[in-house]
């Protein structure tokens, strides 16, 4: 008996040679796994490559398994008969060959209508990495696989509808988002299928209701705003004066406005204006427009010209951060440094419309510059919808601009959400109607805005299906041209015809994108650094817990964490330093503003 018991117990030296035994299956398991991983890895990576998808293997599958998990997640896209009076879309661009070409992967989903990016991070080990996620939400995301023939149903046929009406309606569609992300393209595609839908829709048969082809003209004027002046794109460049009259009305003075009586013409139009626009190549763009454009269409009556209707498609000049900036020779620097402050004077109007709505202050400093002053319309009159199509790159290199375009995106959506039920309009004529479908049994009827005063109901006729059948090429980009007439840097050293207020209160507004910029960058330099700082004061941590610790370890490690804590300090005074001084340019700039706005003549 005593026997048996002695044999069951393994000695103390066989315990030690079992365990190593056992340590060392266990790494020759680790090593099998890891071999096994690294095989599966480069696999993977074949086949992303294979599929057009290169870049961080890690990355690109953490994406898929995300996309794969929430596939269901995506919404079909709202009906278009009930058009908010401001409808705010993002829309995401496929990946370029050249993206392709430097291992940039595809970093942002749109599952309608929220859209997602997602950034890879690595954890405070230095070796795990996972998924930061943001998402927003707008009225439409569009993927890249929708075509610019639904971008145009759901964001600018009900303004068509509406503006058709006959009733003055006014309507805006513009285009915002970082130079290269797909603004002229989406623009210039939704010219094209709006012209042939304009005409079928004032023909008698598909617009009783409204204007029709028998009483109304289509006038077309198309400008740019670049370098700070305002030029005319269908007459030789002429240089233009935006002028405020008495009720308030913006109007562009000496702008050529030309009919188009066929679709022909309109085309022929629209393509003349484009290859007019001032072009460059950029680090992000080989054919970057750099300037504003507004193609206007107005509906006139034939017999007394009187204005029926007026919309304006705007194709805003690319953003561009710093970093862009960066091989820009001093006259592209400059342009995009304009092109950023206008952004910028677009960005305060709305925020200021923002708090106007939320604690009824009244400034908005429209007059801060042109664009501002010419898109005042769209936010102001309440007889107007307006849809912002904001435009985003696919590429992970890209993450910050569509961060930065998306947030922008959604100021004006809370903007929109401080506004009153009664102010969300509805698209005049409801039509069951789908570009790719034809319903031919659609009828209905809505209400125009209530601020428009107008309650009656308006017939639409039968038929409207035979309305906007896309045709294949539609969505083809318009060839741009390089014609620049006039120096820029003529046109930037003209701004001396300025006011001394209006000098002042540009270089205020372009101080404050500067500003800003440089907090940006000077915050995304702390996070970073904390970061460091993070690890290195685990590591401290950890040397000063080991076991045996003297007292001269731990003097060093005092010294230490006090250089850590110093360097924390430093960066926290330094960023306060800079927030205030740009609350106080904030300050001066709607001092400023104000001053400004009792000018009337720009
Ligand atoms: N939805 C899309 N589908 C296919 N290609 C696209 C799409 N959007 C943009 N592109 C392509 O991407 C490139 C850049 O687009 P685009 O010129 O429209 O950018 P942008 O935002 O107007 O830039 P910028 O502000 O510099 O003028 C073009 O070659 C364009 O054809």
């Amino acid at each position: 008996m005593s026997n048996r018991r002695r044999s069951s117990v393994v000695p103390p030296k066989d315990q030690t040679r079992l365990k190593i035994e056992r340590m060392e299956a266990e790494r020759e398991e680790r090593r099998r796994a890891m071999v096994e991983r690294k095989k599966e890895r480069a696999q993977e990576e074949q086949r992303n490559i294979a599929a057009g998808n290169p870049g961080d293997v890690d990355f690109i599958g953490m994406v898929r398994r995300w996309r794969q998990q929430h596939a269901q997640e995506i919404e079909p896209h709202d009906s278009c008969d009930a058009h908010p009076r401001i409808c705010i879309c993002v829309r995401k661009r496929p990946i370029s060959e050249k993206e392709r070409a430097r291992n940039d992967h595809d970093s942002v989903t749109c599952l309608n209508p929220a859209v997602w990016i997602h950034s890879s991070k690595v954890r405070v080990d230095g070796i795990t990495k996972y998924l930061d996620q943001t998402s927003f939400t707008f009225d439409h995301a569009f993927s890249e696989e929708a075509s610019t023939e639904d971008v145009y149903k759901h964001t600018t046929m009900p303004l068509l509808d509406f503006v058709c009406s006959g009733k003055g309606g006014r309507a805006t569609v513009f285009a915002y988002g970082q130079t290269g992300s797909g603004k002229t393209h989406t623009m210039n595609g939704i010219q094209a299928i709006l012209c042939e839908d304009l005409y079928l829709q004032l023909s008698d048969h598909a617009n009783a209701g409204g204007c029709s082809l028998k009483s109304t003209k289509i006038v077309l004027s198309f400008f740019e705003m670049y370098g700070g002046f305002v030029q005319d794109l269908l007459n030789d460049r002429n240089r233009l004066k935006v002028l405020e009259d008495g009720q308030g009305e913006i109007v562009v003075t000496g702008l050529q406005e030309v009919e188009a009586d066929t679709v022909a013409v309109f085309h022929e139009i629209v393509n003349t204006g484009n290859s007019f626009r001032t072009t460059h190549t950029t680090e992000a763009n080989d054919t970057s427009s750099r300037s504003h454009a507004i193609c206007q269409i107005l509906l006139r009556d034939k017999r007394t010209n009187k204005l029926q209707g007026k919309l304006s498609l705007v194709d805003l000049a690319g953003s561009e951060r710093g970093t862009d900036t960066k091989s820009h020779n001093s006259q592209r620097r400059a342009e995009s440094s304009d092109i950023n402050t206008s952004l910028l004077a677009l960005k305060e109007c709305i925020r200021a419309l923002d708090n106007k709505n939320k604690s009824g202050a009244k400034h908005v400093p429209y007059r801060s510059s042109k664009l501002t002053l010419i898109l005042k319309d769209c936010f102001t009159s309440p007889a107007a919808m307006t849809t912002m199509i904001a435009t985003v790159s696919p590429g992970a290199s890209a993450t910050d601009h569509s961060l930065n375009t998306l947030r922008y995106a959604g100021r004006i959506k809370e903007q929109r959400a401080g506004t009153k039920a009664g102010d969300i309009a509805k698209s005049p004529m409801r039509r069951k109607v789908s570009p790719r479908s034809a319903d031919t049994s659609s009828t209905a009827s809505d209400q125009l805005p209530n601020s428009l005063g107008i309650d009656e109901k308006t017939a639409v006729v039968e038929g409207s299906a035979t309305r906007f059948t896309p045709r294949s090429g539609t969505n083809t980009m318009l060839r741009k041209e390089v014609l620049v007439r006039r120096s820029p840097s003529d046109d930037l050293d003209a701004v001396s015809g300025a006011t001394q207020e209006e000098t002042e209160l540009r270089r205020t507004v372009q101080g404050l994108f500067e500003q800003e910029e440089a907090i940006l960058s000077m915050h995304m330099r702390n996070i970073q650094e904390n970061a460091e700082l993070l690890t290195e004061e685990g590591k401290l941590l950890q040397e000063v817990q080991r076991d045996g610790v003297d007292n001269e370890a731990i003097e060093e490690y005092i010294c230490a964490l006090e250089s850590v804590v110093e360097r924390k300090e430093t960066m926290i005074l330094s960023l306060q330093e800079k927030l205030l001084v740009f609350s106080d340019a904030l300050e001066k700039e709607q001092a400023l503003s104000k001053k400004v706005g009792s000018l009337a003549q720009y």
